[in-house]
């Protein structure tokens, strides 16, 4: 096995003291393989921001470690930070600099010799860098730190929150440059509260509640639920009886009828379905296959996949 490019053990943190303790992170015992894109999901205040704080040594923790590359994040953090792109969850950058400006900046810092690939990834996400960061809109800001952290081609990404306030189009053209990164062998780590926009493409996604680790699995392994959406439209009237036989079947769930549509979850075989259906003419049968939110609904029934979608 490949030396992890994270590890943590029982990595904690608390805010504040006494009546104003907050346990931000709890136990947290994680471990991300190069070349993999994690997904790290939770709700507001589950503790990803303190999580990626820790991990870059912003902040130190009350208990446990965390290390990156096999070097401790506490004492090797300068050589760390080095291999590390960083998108922070808000940039405050220096407002009344050109976003060009800014790019140089960096690239001096970090002694590239030349900027290209920054200029591409700015075309790429059709970002202006001629304008000065204050006249930027949010997906502008973060536009221009997806630039940042990607530039110097780091071997590890930490990426908070990237894809909050980019438009759809520009998610895929970020979802595109992600796929490049792991074509190269390199890691990413991102935050996100949006469970769709990293199904596309996470190779494994963990969930974090009130500082706690609720389950890691790989997109894999949670798309194979083995549950699915079948709506099935009738000609004419839906027989008499049918409706009661189909929400009686064993594998049947969530059943609902509509018109001349009825629409259910359907775990298992599909006989009992078609057999209960025989009597009535289908003019379309659909199956569709659960949402990702669905899916960890059914794995961990707790509403937690539902609340995350209202805090969305
Ligand atoms: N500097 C701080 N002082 C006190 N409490 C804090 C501090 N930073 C975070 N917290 C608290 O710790 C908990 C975890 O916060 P954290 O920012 O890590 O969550 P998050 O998952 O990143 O949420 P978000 O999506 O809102 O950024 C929350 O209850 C938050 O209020």
């Amino acid at each position: 096995m490949a030396e992890p490019v994270i590890q943590t053990k029982g990595l904690t943190k608390a805010y504040g003291h006494g009546e104003k303790r907050t346990l931000a992170l709890e136990n947290l015992d994680l471990t991300i393989q190069p070349g993999e894109i994690f997904g790290y999901l939770g709700p507001n205040g589950a503790g990803k921001t303190t999580t990626i704080r820790l991990l870059l040594d912003f902040i130190r923790p009350d208990a446990g470690s965390a290390t990156i590359f096999g070097q401790d994040v506490r004492t090797s953090s300068v050589e760390l930070h080095k291999q590390i792109g960083y998108l922070p969850g808000e940039l405050n950058l220096w407002k009344n600099q050109r976003a060009d400006r800014i790019v140089s900046y960096f690239g001096n810092v970090r002694g590239m010799q030349d900027t290209r690939y920054a200029q591409e990834l700015a075309e790429r996400l059709k970002l202006d860098m001629t304008k000065r960061v204050r006249d930027y809109s949010t997906g502008n800001k973060r536009k221009l730190g997806i630039v940042l952290a990607l530039m110097h081609k780091p071997r590890l990404l930490i990426l908070d929150e990237p894809t909050s306030g980019l438009d759809p189009l520009m998610q895929q053209t970020f979802n595109q440059l992600m796929h490049e990164v792991r074509a190269d062998g390199r890691t990413v780590f991102l935050s996100s509260h949006v469970l769709s926009e990293v199904q596309a493409i996470c190779d494994r996604v963990a969930i974090l509640r009130d500082g706690r680790l609720r389950a890691v699995e790989s997109i894999e392994k949670l798309t194979h639920v083995d549950f699915r959406w079948v709506t099935i439209n009738f000609r004419d009237a839906i027989p008499a009886g049918m409706g009661t036989e189909l929400e009686k079947l064993d594998g049947t769930s969530h059943f609902s009828q509509n018109g001349k549509s009825v629409r259910l979850q359907l775990t298992g075989d599909f006989d009992p379905v078609i057999r209960a259906i025989g009597g009535g003419y289908v003019t379309d049968l659909r199956v569709q296959e659960p949402t990702l939110e669905e899916i960890f609904l059914a794995f961990y029934g707790n509403g937690s996949a539902a609340a995350m979608q209202q805090e969305a």
